[in-house]
């Protein structure tokens, strides 16, 4: 299984689906993990997830399978990431939050609202103390807006050493218990952009953000952890022509398709090699998500698609990124702690050197020497430490630091490219200003001298002008 669980839901068929096509369904199914769909040339083609979740699939399978482990990790410090990604009508909020946050029976209540109730039960099982903080935000027309605070629609994407990237401004609630954090999640769903397509009479035109972060501190000593949920609401990727959008709604149609685009290449450089070269930075929601796709997170999809087949050439694009995305293997590392300083528990600093030593001789072999020192170098400057008790893999260390070596390497070199560029530009511009300059020195003074030939000639006819000629004579000023 990669790092990225994929999960694939099929919901009911709608009235309309039934009354246009009966019963049937454009998916046969294998098993639990796989599917036949046809392809465009009417072939069978096999899809494998790592589950597959049926029409008769409650919302507590989903959540027991998807989400439970992102819940217990976030408490441990590990950030994770739920996204529900498909086509409008597909499922994706029913899935995120079933009928309704607030009211809604047990068995229709969505991923949200589980994950809360589950984060509060463990953490007040648990002994240490804890602080959860909810924001919530939405990318629309390419803005990021605050859902709790609407005067803020337009949040930076930030990116820090100890926080990772993060929304700057956003506005964080503290809550104490699960319909605390409900009742203000209500109050952000409310202010959700929606609109109404053909396909979908409340169909969310907005990607949407649901964050929790966790700080979480054991009594055994002063270790706080701070781990981050995420839950994405993809807005619905869809064929233009089919839902009838036209001004406004266009408009908004194109950005969450390019926005999905943006999200399918950088799916793309992960998993296929290009990882030096992911373009995060293309859209607000891939750079959003770049800690949860690029390694930094446990993060898990679900595609969710209709069954009907009317809607085959969407289910078979929801189906097929679903498949890129299995392919990612990111790496989760739990975030640093807030330490007490003084209070610090101290690693075994001969543990940490010999770590180090084994990881840089490792890079030894695919690294050139000078890089490794710098990197060495780097390494006791920064004061990094290789945690014995957490890396057991030297090998995917090294290739983690690897690639992120290689990754800012190649940042540095694109940066210094931009640098001499605009170096040549400006060397340019002041060989034109210098040679303009000297041009202008070089008249100035042909026209001094012409000035003081000038000046000198009109002097000496003035004085020759005054002295007698007969005086003049000897010395050759006066023709004789
Ligand atoms: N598993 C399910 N069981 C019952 N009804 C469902 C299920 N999934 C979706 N539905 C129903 O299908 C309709 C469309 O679902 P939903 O609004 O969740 O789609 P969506 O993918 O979020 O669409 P959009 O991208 O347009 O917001 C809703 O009426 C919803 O109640």
């Amino acid at each position: 299984m990669s790092n990225v669980t994929v999960c694939v839901r099929f919901r009911p068929l709608s009235h309309k689906e039934r009354k246009a096509n009966g019963d049937k369904v454009c998916f046969r199914k294998l098993d639990s993990e796989s599917i036949v769909v046809k392809d465009e040339r009417e072939e069978d083609v096999i899809f494998s997830f790592d589950k597959v979740f049926y029409e008769d699939a409650q919302q507590s399978d989903v959540y027991n399978f998807l989400a439970v482990p992102i819940v217990s990790d976030a408490i441990n410090g590990i950030n994770g990431t739920i996204i529900t990604y498909g086509q409008t009508g597909a499922g994706k909020t029913y899935s995120m939050e079933g009928p309704s946050i607030l009211h809604c029976n047990e068995q229709k209540t969505g991923l949200v609202q589980r994950v809360v109730d589950e984060l509060f039960g463990c953490l007040r099982s648990s002994a240490g103390t804890w602080t959860v903080k909810l924001s919530m935000v939405e990318i629309y027309l390419e803005k990021v807006r605050d859902l709790l605070d609407l005067s803020k629609d337009n949040l930076q994407i930030k990116e820090s050493k100890t926080q990772g990237i993060y929304i700057a401004g956003a506005t964080e609630i503290s809550v104490v218990n699960s319909s605390d954090a409900l009742e203000n999640l209500s109050q952000g769903i409310a202010n959700r952009a929606v609109g109404e397509t053909q396909m979908n009479l409340a169909s969310s035109r907005s990607h949407c953000l649901y964050i929790f972060s966790v700080q979480h501190g054991s009594t055994s000593d002063e270790r706080v952890k701070v781990g981050k949920i995420v839950l994405v609401d993809l807005a619905g990727s869809e064929k233009v022509e089919k839902t009838g959008a036209e001004g406004r709604v266009l408009d908004e149609a194109k950005t969450i398709n390019k926005s999905l685009s943006a999200l399918g290449n950088v799916i793309n450089a992960l998993t296929t090699g290009k990882q030096n070269h992911v373009p995060f930075r293309d859209s607000k929601l891939t750079r959003i998500l770049q800690d949860a796709l690029g390694g930094n997170s446990r993060a898990a999809l679900l595609c969710c698609c209709s069954p009907s087949p009317s809607n085959a050439p969407e289910s078979l694009s929801t189906l097929r990124f679903g498949t890129r995305t299995k392919l990612i293997k990111a790496s989760p590392k739990s975030i640093p702690e807030v330490v007490d300083n003084v209070k610090k528990p101290i690693l075994g600093t001969h543990d940490q050197d010999d770590l180090r030593d084994r990881i840089l001789s490792k890079l030894r072999l695919s690294l050139k020497e000078e890089d490794v020192d710098l990197l060495e170098e780097l390494f006791l400057q920064e004061g990094i430490i290789f945690d014995p008790n957490s890396i057991t893999d030297v090998d995917s260390v090294c290739q983690d630091t690897a690639t992120e070596e290689i990754s800012l390497l190649m940042q540095a070199i694109e940066e210094l490219k931009g640098t001499v560029e605009e170096l040549t530009d400006e060397n340019e511009k002041l060989r034109h200003e210098l040679g303009v300059a000297q041009e202008i020195a070089a008249q100035a003074k042909l026209a001094a001298a012409a000035a003081v030939a000038a000046g000198a000639e009109a002097r000496s006819h003035t004085l020759l002008d005054f002295v007698p000629a007969p005086l003049l004579r000897p010395f050759g000023f006066v023709p004789d």
